[in-house]
C-alpha cells in the first residue's frame, strides 16, 4: 500500500507537486495519469525516496522508504530503465543488485525468465534495445518479489507483443494481491490494464477513482437511438436539461436522459425504437476533459499540422 499526505515539492519557484493526498491499493492496477510535466515522476520519485519532499509525507506500507529494513523485497521500481551499468552483461546487471540485497541466484534466473531477458543474458546492457532495457529494469524491480510495484512508463519502447507481455503481467501482480502504480501515456493500454486511476494536473489531483467513475464522471454518457420517426421522436424527448442532436449516419444522441428514460418517452408517443444504446465515453475522452485546462506543454498547431 502506497500512501501520500500533502505531498509537496518546490523547485525553486516552481511548484511540481502541490500538496496532494492518495491511497494506492493492493490486489489493483492503478493507473497514474497526467500530461507532461504534471508531476508524475516527481511524485514517484518522492514515494521511491529518490527525492526529498519539501512538505507532507509518502509512504510505503506505513513507512517512509528510507525507513524501510528490506527496500528491494518491500518496492519494486522503474524509474529510468538506462539506469544500468552498460558495460556489464544483462545477468551480471540482475547478479551484483540481487547479492546487495541478500537474494540468492535463483532468484535472478526466475526474474530473467518472468521478463524474457534470459536469451540476452549474457550480452553486454549497453547494446540493448529500448525495449530490452525496459524489460531488464521490471526484471531488477522484481528481484526481491516485492508487495508494492512502481512502474514509471514500462512500455516506452516496448513492440506489441512486448506490450501485451506488461498488461499480463501487472494484472498477475495484482490478481496476485500486490500494489501496482504504473504510469503510461498510452490511454488504450491503460484502459485495458488500470481498475483504478489517479490524474494530475499541474501537480494538483484532477481525478481519483475507479476507472469507470473517473470516466462516467469526466465524460457525459449519451443514449444513441434509431428510429424511422425522427422528428417526432425529437419533439417527444425534447425538454429542458435534455440534449438531442442527430447524427449524419441518421442516429439520434440524445444526453441526460438514461436508455430506459428514452424508451419510455417514445413509447408513451408510439414510436418504435430499432436501437437504443447507452454510449460511454472513453478514457482518451475523459482524460482530454480532465487535463484541458492543466496541460503545460501545449503544442499550437493541430494534431495534423496541415491545416493550422
Ligand atoms: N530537478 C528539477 N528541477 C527543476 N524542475 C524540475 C525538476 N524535476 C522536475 N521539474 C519540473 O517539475 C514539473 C513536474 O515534472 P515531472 O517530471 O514530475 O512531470 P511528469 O508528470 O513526470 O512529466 P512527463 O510525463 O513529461 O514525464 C515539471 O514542470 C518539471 O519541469
Amino acid at each position: 500500500m502506497i500512501r501520500v499526505q500533502t505531498l509537496t515539492k518546490r523547485y525553486g519557484d516552481k511548484t511540481a507537486v502541490d500538496g496532494i493526498d492518495f491511497t494506492v491499493r493492493p490486489g489493483k492496477v492503478t493507473g497514474f495519469l497526467g500530461p507532461n510535466g504534471a508531476g508524475k515522476s516527481t511524485t514517484m520519485r518522492m514515494i521511491v525516496g529518490l527525492d526529498q519532499p519539501s512538505a507532507g509525507i509518502a509512504e510505503v506500507n506505513g513507512r517512509a522508504y528510507r525507513d524501510l529494513p528490506a527496500p528491494l523485497r518491500e518496492v519494486g521500481v522503474l524509474l529510468d530503465a538506462r539506469a544500468a551499468h552498460r558495460r556489464r552483461t544483462a545477468y551480471k546487471h540482475l547478479l551484483s543488485i540481487a547479492a546487495t540485497h541478500g537474494i540468492g541466484r535463483a532468484r535472478v534466473g526466475e526474474v530473467m525468465e518472468l521478463t524474457g531477458i534470459d536469451a540476452v543474458a549474457t550480452r553486454r546492457v549497453g547494446g540493448f534495445s529500448l525495449g530490452m532495457g525496459q524489460r531488464l529494469g521490471i526484471a531488477a524491480a522484481l528481484l526481491g518479489d516485492p508487495q508494492t510495484v512502481i512502474l514509471d512508463e514500462p512500455t516506452n519502447g516496448l513492440d506489441p507483443e512486448g506490450i501485451l507481455w506488461i498488461r499480463a503481467l501487472l494484472r498477475q501482480l495484482a490478481a496476485a494481491g500486490k500494489t501496482v502504480l504504473l504510469s503510461s501515456h498510452l490511454m488504450s493500454e491503460m484502459a485495458q490494464t488500470a481498475d483504478h486511476l489517479i490524474v494530475i494536473g499541474r501537480g494538483a489531483i484532477l481525478a481519483d477513482g475507479s476507472m469507470r467513475d473517473v470516466i462516467t464522471g469526466a465524460t457525459p454518457s449519451s443514449v444513441r437511438v434509431r428510429t424511422h420517426e425522427v422528428e417526432r421522436l425529437m419533439a417527444a424527448l425534447t425538454a429542458p436539461g435534455v440534449t438531442v442532436s442527430i447524427r449524419a449516419d441518421g442516429a439520434i444522441d440524445v444526453e441526460h436522459l438514461s436508455a430506459e428514460q428514452v424508451a419510455s418517452t417514445a413509447a408513451a408517443a408510439g414510436i418504435v425504437l430499432h436501437e437504443v444504446t447507452s454510449v460511454e465515453g472513453s478514457l482518451e475522452d475523459a482524460y482530454l476533459a480532465l487535463t484541458a485546462a492543466a496541460t503545460e506543454y501545449r503544442a499550437t498547431t493541430s494534431p495534423s499540422g496541415a491545416n493550422s
